[in-house]
């Protein structure tokens, strides 16, 4: 067994997000909840890399801005995600409402997708930042607008991406999936480990 030398430090999650707080766990560091309020607009001429780099890493410095007040702990790390759907050019985040929400999902229907997730850790006490992100393709199977409005009834749709949530209910609408399943959920766990070696952090 070699000495462990890794640091351990405190993380913070910049979200509001049931999902990743229960992901964010899988790494078995001490972790704090501190959902971020910044905007998530976005210019119109973003990519979709664009768009989910730049807000995962807008929602960790919003965090890093509030705890300033506090007294940062020097070793915590901030880690802030976003995630939306692509379909060709059309980018989806989460749905307005449920007419919305059958819009996209009637859009998803019989084809396939790609999910993007950001993933950006910023340490607390000097802004160091590091920023990622990964894609999954996803294909749904065709669906009926019963079944689409069906789904939409169950409010499921409301708070997700492209309007479905692939660990739940909406598993049901997936047919296949091509890469990192967390990352559709909206975490994926293993780039965050690999962000966190950027500081010296190791995890399992
Ligand atoms: C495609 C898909 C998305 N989602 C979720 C992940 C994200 O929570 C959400 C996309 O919205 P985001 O804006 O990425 O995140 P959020 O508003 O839920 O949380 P916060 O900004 O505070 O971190 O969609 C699923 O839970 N399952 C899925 O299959």
């Amino acid at each position: 067994m070699s000495s462990d030398k890794s640091i351990k430090p405190e993380l913070v999650l910049a979200s509001s997000s049931p999902r990743r707080k229960e992901l964010i766990a899988l790494l078995g560091l001490p972790v704090t909840v501190m959902p971020s309020g910044a905007s998530e607009e976005t210019p119109e001429d973003w990519t979709p890399r664009q768009i989910v780099e730049e807000l995962s890493l807008r929602k960790a410095l919003a965090v890093q801005q509030e705890m300033k007040a506090d007294i940062p702990s020097d070793s915590s790390i901030i880690i802030g995600s976003d995630t939306i759907v692509v379909l060709d050019d059309v980018i989806m985040g989460k749905p307005r409402d449920e007419q919305d929400a059958f819009h996209m999902l009637s859009q998803l229907s019989g084809k396939a997708h790609e999910v993007y997730t950001g993933v950006s850790c910023v340490r607390a006490s000097d802004s160091r930042s590091v920023t990622s992100h990964r894609v999954t393709k996803v294909r749904m199977r065709p669906l009926s607008e019963a079944q689409i409005s069906r789904y939409v009834a169950t409010g499921e749709p409301m708070d997700k991406a492209g309007a479905y949530g692939i660990q739940e209910i909406g598993a049901l609408l997936v047919e296949a999936i091509e890469g990192d399943y967390f990352n559709v959920v909206g975490l994926p766990v293993s780039l965050v480990a690999i962000l966190l070696e950027q500081f010296e952090v190791t995890v399992p």
